[in-house]
């Protein structure tokens, strides 16, 4: 049973992937169905054609008391020689034209249905990936998921038209050859299917062979493309760390590596084709052998002989390629499992069962006993509880690594308390739909992403739709107007990738502007001014200042300065909070917050001094 099993397995199976996906391949099945009938179309014209040549050389060429138990046909009997001869001729052409027009639309129909079904599922994945949650996106690599979005879907889609059609063709022409074999006679059919257990042996091992080395290639092709993504990304750091030759020797590894399993995957189709040729010589030497004798005995037509010899020939040839598609559709098996099992990802944080759209919110937040953590072994968040009234600046302070971008996530819901909640306005988060709950939450953070196209749609990302004057309006109250008209194309300039052509502080005043066309009743900013010179820090402040009137916001910040006016500070150390108040108040409390902002101000004075 075991035995059987690993047999079964050895076989390249595209099944379990066009189940998967049979949603998708459904919505084509006009165009596949048509392409399939194409396919029979070609394959019984396959099965004809050497049949004029078998009626030539039987009617036409061999003398006329030539002694035939085989298969002729009488109507050709009292036809001039001539006739028969140009009709058979005749019938060439239209047999090999009419193939090759049925080739022709089962080729095309099933390329555009494999185009429409893998368009279909890429872009379902993307759709997939953009919703995974954080948990998910902090582990993954993003070159390793863009090549799954772009050459594993291309592979399976190449593979329909490039290695499973002509290996569906040449398993239908096999098996109407076969037939066809089997009744013009059966004694010389079984010598040519003699050759077909060890074929499938041979091809099964082969193939098994070829689908774990192609798998290992795949992973290592995407873990190439996502060690190249993660250093193009960072080319800033690898060049100013001197990186560039120690992870270009790292990647020439990987590199040689696959090359090497491309090189075994090549030798391992080489030496199934040449196994097979030898098979195919074995069979027609032996067929002939039978077959002369079974023609000079009266018991077969030299036609019929002709017929076994092009079918042998015909059939076992695709055969030969049989370890080429198969590698082919091994291939696309490692990428479409690749595939399935970035779709087969459950996001963590989803909208929950009954999850209802957020009614404009007031700004009231409540957290309630907040436990937190990433990892299961690790606490970060420990019971935290805090509300917020709507409209009031909550300042988020304390050491690095305590947990206060951890706590505003929480907020966002790009992850869920293990135990505890967040509510706003009495409710739940997870009552809301993400989408909804997100819609009234603006973001300013340490260093904002902006993304490669104008200035204008990259506020306007804030609020799809908005208009340009609405654009405007949040660009002054950012105080990104003045420097933006400066720009050579003003709001139409387009910015480099990430934003990069604008320096740190101009970045944060656009993203303001991005929160501010939002508004959201709830502000979050993260460090906003942090890595900023005076001059741009404070008019990134002022600008926050505008942003967050009347509006519920948390502040993180490392510098006490810029948040004492904070109607509640939150000084978190370790997941807890440690201690909470106004400015005042814990001056007054003279605790870790007033130890804090004491060592800062020193350092401040000290600073300032030696500047003077
Ligand atoms: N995605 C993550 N997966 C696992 N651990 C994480 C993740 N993000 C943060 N941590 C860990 O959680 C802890 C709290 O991190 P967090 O970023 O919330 O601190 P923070 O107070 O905001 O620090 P900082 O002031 O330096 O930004 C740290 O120990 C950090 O290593």
């Amino acid at each position: 049973m075991a035995k059987r099993k690993s047999f079964r397995s050895s076989l390249p199976s595209l099944k379990p992937i066009a189940q998967r996906f049979w949603p998708h391949i459904r919505k084509q099945s006009r165009l596949l169905t048509g392409a399939f009938f194409a396919l029979l179309a070609e394959t019984g014209l396959r099965l004809l054609e050497p049949w004029p040549l078998k009626l030539m050389f039987d009617r036409v060429i061999l003398p006329a008391g030539f002694n035939i138990h085989g298969h002729n046909i009488e109507a050709l009997a009292n036809v001039s020689p001539i006739l028969v001869l140009t009709i058979l001729s005749a019938a060439l052409i239209v047999i090999a034209t009419g193939r090759g027009a049925a080739a022709y639309l089962s080729t095309v129909g099933m390329a555009v249905a494999a185009t429409h079904v893998m368009a279909d599922i890429r872009g379902q994945l993307y759709n997939h990936i953009q919703a995974l949650s954080l948990s998910f996106h902090s582990q993954a690599k993003s070159g390793d998921l863009i090549t799954r979005v772009t050459y594993d879907i291309e592979r399976l889609r190449e593979v329909t038209v490039v290695a499973a059609l002509p290996l569906v063709t040449h398993f239908l022409t096999l098996i109407g050859m076969v037939g066809v074999m089997f009744w013009l006679n059966w004694e010389l059919a079984l010598i040519a299917i003699a050759i077909l257990p060890l074929f499938i042996f041979t091809t099964t091992t082969m193939s098994k062979k070829i689908h774990k080395v192609a798998r290992t290639q795949r992973q290592r092709e995407g873990a190439m493309a996502a060690s190249a993504a993660e250093a193009i990304g960072a080319i800033k750091v690898v060049q100013a760390l001197s990186l560039q030759d120690f992870l270009g020797q790292t990647f020439a590894k990987n590199n040689r590596k696959s090359l090497k399993e491309s090189a075994e995957t090549q030798r391992l189709r080489a030496g199934q084709e040449r196994l097979v040729e030898s098979l195919v010589v074995i069979v027609q030497a032996l067929v002939l052998w039978r077959g002369v004798q079974l023609v000079l005995a009266g018991n077969a037509t030299p036609g019929d002989l002709l017929v076994f010899l092009t079918y042998l020939k015909v059939a076992f040839k695709p055969m030969r390629q049989l370890a080429k598609y198969t590698g082919q559709i091994a291939k696309a098996i490692a990428s479409g499992e690749r595939v399935i099992a970035l779709l087969d990802t459950v996001p963590d944080v989803r909208d929950l069962k009954g999850a209802r759209s957020a009614p404009a919110f007031r700004g009231d937040v409540h957290c309630q006993g907040v436990t937190f953590a990433y990892d299961p072994a690790k606490g970060i968040l420990r019971n935290l509880t805090f509300a917020a009234k709507p409209g009031e600046q909550v300042a988020i302070v304390g050491p690095s690594g305590g947990g206060k971008s951890t706590l505003i996530s929480l907020l966002l819901r790009f992850y869920d308390p293990i135990e505890g909640g967040v509510q706003i306005d009495g409710h739940d988060l997870r009552a809301y739909t993400l989408a909804s709950l997100r819609q009234q939450i603006s973001i300013v953070l340490q260093d904002s992403v902006l993304f490669a196209t104008s200035v204008r749609d990259n506020i306007a990302y804030g609020a799809l739709g908005a208009s340009d004057a609405e654009v405007e309006a949040a660009a002054r109250l950012a105080n990104a107007h003045d420097f933006i008209m400066e720009l050579p194309q003003g709001y139409d300039t387009i910015l480099g990738e990430r934003g990069a052509t604008l320096s740190g502080g101009q970045r944060q005043r656009v993203a303001i502007a991005r929160a501010a066309i939002r508004k959201a009743p709830i502000i979050i900013l993260d460090e906003p001014t942090s890595g900023l010179d005076s001059t741009s820090a404070a008019l990134v402040s002022d600008a926050l200042n505008r942003l967050t009137q009347g509006k519920t916001s948390f502040w993180i910040s490392h510098h006490l300065s810029t948040v004492q006016h904070a109607d509640q500070i939150l000084y978190i150390e370790q997941g807890r909070i440690l201690e909470r108040g106004t400015h005042d108040q814990l001056m007054v409390e003279a605790g870790r917050y007033a130890q804090m902002y004491h060592l800062q101000s020193g350092r401040y004075l000290s600073e300032k001094s030696y500047a003077n």
